[in-house]
């Protein structure tokens, strides 16, 4: 295995997030850097909700990244995250990708890895660039949970998700991979997408993106910050990461913010 990232190990922080960033702000980044925590006190969630972790059942981390495109033509990462950490769960547990399809292993848009329907794994990406012409540092954070034993339910009462867990996923043939290992193991996942996504853009990961599709052809609504609620089928995404919504009379390509994607019901 190949990590080229700076590796931190901490105990205990607010947010691997909030560590990234301020250093990204104070511009103090100058090399990848991976962080890791045992256990985060403020742990943040997309939305402004709070990201809770039991430190025995799950894992937290970020990594800050800088990317040679403006924050216009990232708007597919958080899609491309999900599926550099799918690659990452394949490797760590051995898995191949039909097995890891037929547990029910699906990506919700934009940014969420759901197991049957409850959430395995929340990404948050935040970051930018500080002035035209540098790179855009983005920090990825990762909590996924490991195992449903003392799993935070707070989590899904904001999401309205259930708890999904890597346990549930390898049961009952596998089992978990040492923390350490899958960390090291999505890193190295992560640092070879966000190269080709660097040079290609999304464009080349869409077909993929798409057969890990948790929604499509269902009927879904989006809403989100105020926003009129959107209704329509699912019709995966476009080129950019764009969630498309099939209405009546025309297909409308939805931008990842902070808007939710549920089944119509
Ligand atoms: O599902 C979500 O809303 C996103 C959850 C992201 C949680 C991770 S845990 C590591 C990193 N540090 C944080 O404060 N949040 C992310």
């Amino acid at each position: 295995m190949t990590v080229n990232c700076i590796l931190e190990r901490v105990t205990e922080t607010r947010s691997t997030n909030d560590d990234l960033l301020e250093r990204w702000r104070a511009g103090e980044l100058i090399d990848p850097v991976a962080r890791i925590a045992h256990k985060q006190t403020a742990g943040k969630g997309r939305a402004g909700r709070k990201w809770l972790a039991n430190p025995k059942d799950s894992i937290c981390f970020s990594m800050a990244f800088p990317f040679n495109r403006s924050p216009a033509e990232l708007t597919g990462l958080s899609l491309l995250v999900g599926i550099a950490v799918i690659d990452g769960i394949a490797k760590a547990c051995q898995l191949d990708m039909f097995q890891l399809h037929q547990s029910g292993l699906r990506l919700k848009w934009p940014n969420d890895l759901l197991l049957n329907g409850a959430k395995l794994a929340g990404i948050l990406i935040e970051g930018g660039q500080a002035k035209p012409g540098d790179p855009s540092w983005m920090i990825v954070g990762v909590g996924m949970n490991l195992s449903n034993a003392n799993a935070v339910e707070q989590n899904l009462s904001q999401s309205g998700l259930k708890v999904g867990s890597l346990e549930q996923l390898l049961r009952p043939e596998a089992y978990l991979p040492d923390i350490e290992y899958l960390w090291l193991t999505l890193l190295e996942s992560f640092e070879m997408h966000f190269k080709k996504f660097d040079q290609f853009g999304f464009a080349s990961f869409q077909q993929d993106w798409m057969k890990w599709d948790a929604f499509a052809n269902q009927k879904v609504c989006i809403s989100g910050s105020g926003k009129e609620t959107v209704y329509g089928i699912a019709k995966g995404v476009d080129t950019n990461g764009a969630l498309l919504l099939e209405q009546a009379d025309k297909t409308i390509a939805i931008y990842a913010g902070d808007v939710s994607l549920r089944i119509q019901s």
